[in-house]
């Protein structure tokens, strides 16, 4: 469904320095697959985001799209930040369909399926609530029904988790899983949390920073649905373990 070709992205900075947050990046995401990305800090994953999202043009090779070149972002692609970015005066429900509003997308039932969507995820009653009212973890999972209300064929996630305490991490995790085994959609996570890319990801693509690059694509071979107790399990282990040598053997050759 998603092709990154060859791509490379360099930013020209306010002093007219140029840095190279990408190079050569390429990649598939195939309809209905979970991808998890993962990297120190600066390797470019938000600008790799970004670029499929079609909110930042690329400086060399192609993303497309269903064989269209991305140029601009596009109804079929939804994206959760790492802040869940809701509207402070509006309520839980109005904040939810607002993107479907806005693409004059409202449909007679778009309502009562955000309804739904709130209630999977765990928001039944808290419809008419402002943000400021709601927890954290609620704030983003209003954010999360926000995005899937779209029905998009590719959700980006930028550390949708990052700022949840690691208790709400998890269950998010879980969360996400459930509904994303309900609708299916491509799905791009971008996470700093090695356990977290290996329980939700199908394939977890590890890059390395100055310039962006990717080093190796994991495999993950664990059944779903998937729980923290397969933490323990040897393909658990052995994904982590392939991921922090990239990660960390790295950083240490640089000190070095
Ligand atoms: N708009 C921009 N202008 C200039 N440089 C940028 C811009 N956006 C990103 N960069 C640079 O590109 C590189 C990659 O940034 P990016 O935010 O994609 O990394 P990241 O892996 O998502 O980092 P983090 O994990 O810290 O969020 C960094 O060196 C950053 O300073």
């Amino acid at each position: 469904m998603i092709r990154l070709d060859g791509v490379g992205k360099t930013f020209r900075g306010r002093d007219g320095a140029e840095v190279e947050a990408l190079r050569d990046v390429s990649l598939n995401v195939a309809e209905g697959e979970f991808v998890a990305i993962v990297g120190a800090s600066g390797c470019g994953k938000s600008t790799l985001l970004r670029l499929v999202a079609g909110l930042v043009g690329v400086s060399a090779g192609g993303v497309s799209l269903d064989g269209q070149a991305v140029t601009a972002p596009r109804a079929e692609t939804a994206m959760v930040f790492q802040a869940a970015t809701l509207l402070p005066w509006a309520d839980v429900l109005r904040n939810v369909t607002f993107p479907l509003r806005l693409m004059g997308r409202m449909e007679r039932d778009t309502e009562d399926k955000a309804r739904a969507l709130l209630a999977t995820a765990g928001l039944a009653g808290f419809e008419g609530r402002l943000p400021r009212e709601l927890s954290g973890g609620m704030q983003q999972r209003v954010a999360i029904c926000r995005a899937l209300l779209q029905e998009p064929r590719l959700l980006l996630m930028d550390e949708p988790f990052g700022a949840l305490d690691a208790l709400t991490r998890e269950e998010m995790s879980i969360e996400l899983l459930r509904l994303w085994a309900a609708r299916r959609m491509g799905v791009l996570f971008v996470t700093h949390s090695i356990p977290e890319a290996v329980l939700l990801a199908d394939r977890v693509v590890v890059m390395s920073p100055r310039p962006g690059r990717i080093v190796d694509v994991v495999e993950v071979a664990l059944p779903r649905p998937r729980s923290f107790d397969q933490e323990g399990s040897d393909e658990f282990q052995r994904c982590a373990r392939r991921i922090r040598a990239h990660i960390f053997g790295e950083r240490a050759a640089r000190a070095a």
